[in-house]
């Protein structure tokens, strides 16, 4: 059995949970509501930002050329691919790049990136791997997911939105990151494999936390007036 056939079998109720939550279910109708959906691109932004880090410290980790190519190959799909994407995004409503990344990361996103970016730092080339998988994956599940359910998209107007999640290139990136997990964690033993598996569930609940943040348009909560 693959590493990611045991994640899987983790992470699965969490992950139909978000094709319940209610932003999800939002993007798949097109009842999403455009402020909803900006605070989302805006937080997502910075997240990347982060979350491109961990794709550059598994290529110093990798214990081989190969496996720095993939880590490398997600660093520039995201930096140049999702990026470029939430950059269309922005420009279709007036948003520059520049406010973009003026964006205060609420509380959740800090948590979540930090989260992940002190077991890369902490931890071995797999440890990175598994701190990727959950955003890739569960992003690609959800597209696809959206894609099935809703096989009319001509009137939606997060159309892009599920094509681009549920299509060919980030198909690839996710399997990228299911073969590096995969390779990385064999022949690890048990107690490794567990501590895989946490860093897979808690970035899957993350990822829920994060939809959640998106739905409430929650910002950085303190305002100090001083
Ligand atoms: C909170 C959050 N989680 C996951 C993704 C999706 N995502 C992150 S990296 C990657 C692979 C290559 O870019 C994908 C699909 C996102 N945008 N925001």
């Amino acid at each position: 059995m693959k590493f990611t056939d045991r994640l899987w079998n983790s992470v699965e109720d969490i992950w139909n949970g978000y094709l319940r939550h209610p932003f999800v279910t939002g993007l798949g109708d097109g009842t999403l509501e455009v402020d909803k959906f900006k605070h989302w691109l805006k937080q997502d932004y910075v997240y990347l930002v982060e979350y491109s880090r961990l794709m550059a410290i598994g290529a110093e980790k990798a214990p081989d050329l190969q496996t720095m190519n993939m880590f490398s190959e997600m660093l520039h799909g995201t930096l140049f691919g999702e990026m470029e994407l939430h950059r269309q995004y922005a420009a279709s409503f007036d948003i520059e790049e520049s406010e973009l990344l003026k964006t205060e990361p609420s509380a959740v996103n800090t948590a979540y990136t930090s989260y992940m970016l002190n077991h890369a730092q902490r931890g071995d080339a797999a440890a990175v791997a598994a701190c990727l998988l959950a955003c890739a994956w569960s992003y690609n599940y959800i597209g696809r997911a959206l894609a099935d359910k809703n096989p009319d998209l001509e009137s939606n107007p997060y159309k892009q939105w599920i094509e681009t999640y549920s299509g060919k290139d980030f198909s690839e990136l996710n399997g990228t990151a299911m073969t590096l997990l995969n390779e990385l964690a064999d022949g690890k033993p048990e107690r490794e494999l567990a501590q895989l598996e946490e860093i897979v569930v808690k970035t899957s609940l993350y990822e829920y936390m994060f939809w959640d943040m998106c739905e409430t348009q929650e910002e950085w909560p303190v305002q100090l007036n001083l």
